[in-house]
């Protein structure tokens, strides 16, 4: 059987016991094929992708670690990208914990949201360029590119609304990351950065694709094309950050006052229960990717995982109004 979606879970409501995540449809249709599938990576052996050659090369990488911490009373878990010696730059080692903290994610059904950060006060400043000069032949580069794409591709569609909260430099595959969350919150200072063209390079993460949805091809041909500092004002303005920390908050010596700040941010879209917090993301997900008329099916299975549920009947019962 085809692993897909998030987590099966069950839920019993109307004496019905409904299959209630997207991989039921998912299982149905063409969709599997497409890769909306958990288990399926957007890469299959025919593109040479061997996941597991690929992690033990990638291990041979040393440094760091992508930290995940999981609040249960908040549904909201904080995924740290730590190598402050190096700006937090991925290391392969890294890149592979990324992928196993996503699969964490992935298996965590009571999550609502996610905030993605970089330790000591910075974001990230892309793959670790130690790393990158190691395996700098076409084979090595491939490989890596496809199994960031895939990370990051699942880190996007998890049923859980996502922020990065960019402090100081987001460079590199670090801008890359940024993209792969629902919203960007910029601290006052922060600079997103695509510097591949300084690299002789373009994006590989899926970074470029992700840029285009977000800002328009105009706007990503202008930072790509132009390695454009993208500070808060410019990213407000382009659609890139969706808000912009207190000012002086990063600055005060206290690393949580950022994190907090971006907690409250997240908390008014992650307000209430968590099965309807991850249909919204999940047909916000399917409208993202989908061709219209595979995203009306998606949408109407994931109506159909909330229609008549607790949250459902409990707002029916009350007295309905919305001021
Ligand atoms: C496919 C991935 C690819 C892509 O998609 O483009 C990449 O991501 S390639 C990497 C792209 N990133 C960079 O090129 C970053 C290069 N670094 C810098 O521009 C600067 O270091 C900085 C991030 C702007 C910070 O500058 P500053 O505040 O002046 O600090 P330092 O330069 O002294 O940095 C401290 C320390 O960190 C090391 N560092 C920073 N980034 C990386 C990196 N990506 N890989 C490895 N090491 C990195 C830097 O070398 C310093 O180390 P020491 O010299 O040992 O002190």
């Amino acid at each position: 059987m085809l692993w897909c979606g998030t987590v099966t879970q069950q839920t019993a409501h109307k004496n019905t016991m409904v299959i209630c995540v997207l991989g039921r449809y998912l299982l149905k249709s063409s969709l599997c094929s497409r890769s909306w599938c958990r288990k399926s990576s957007l890469y299959s052996a025919g593109h040479g992708f061997q996941p597991e050659e690929i992690r033990e090369k990638l291990r041979a990488y040393p440094g760091g670690a992508v930290d995940l911490l999981t609040q249960g009373d908040t549904g909201l878990a904080v995924l740290t990208v730590n190598n402050p010696s190096r700006m937090n730059a991925f290391s392969g080692a890294m890149m592979v914990e990324l992928e196993e903290r996503v699969s964490q994610l992935e298996s965590w059904t009571q999550g609502k949201g996610l905030i993605v950060r970089g330790a000591a006060g910075t974001f990230c400043s892309g793959a670790d360029l130690n790393a990158v000069r190691a395996m700098s032949n076409p084979q090595d580069g491939m490989k890596m590119c496809m199994f960031m794409q895939d990370a990051l591709t699942r880190l996007q569609r998890l049923p859980l609304v996502s922020v990065a909260l960019v402090e100081g430099r987001a460079l590199g595959g670090g801008s890359e990351l940024s993209t792969a969350c629902d919203f960007r919150l910029m601290a006052p200072d922060s600079v997103i950065q695509f510097v591949h063209k300084h690299m002789g390079l373009v994006p590989g993460w899926g970074g470029a694709a992700r840029l285009v949805r977000l800002v328009g091809d105009r706007h990503a041909l202008r930072l790509l094309g132009g390695a454009l500092k993208v500070d808060p004002e410019l990213g407000l303005r382009i659609g890139l950050a969706d808000g912009v920390l207190e000012e002086g908050a990063p600055q005060d010596g206290d690393e949580g006052v950022a994190l907090r700040q971006a907690e409250e941010w997240l908390s008014r879209y992650t307000k209430g229960p968590a099965e309807v917090i991850r249909a919204a993301k999940r047909v916000v997900s399917s409208g993202r990717e989908l061709p219209l008329t595979e995203a009306l099916r998606a949408e109407k299975e994931v109506f159909g995982t909330v229609w008549g549920g607790e949250a459902n009947l409990r707002a029916l019962a009350g007295k309905t109004k919305h001021k």
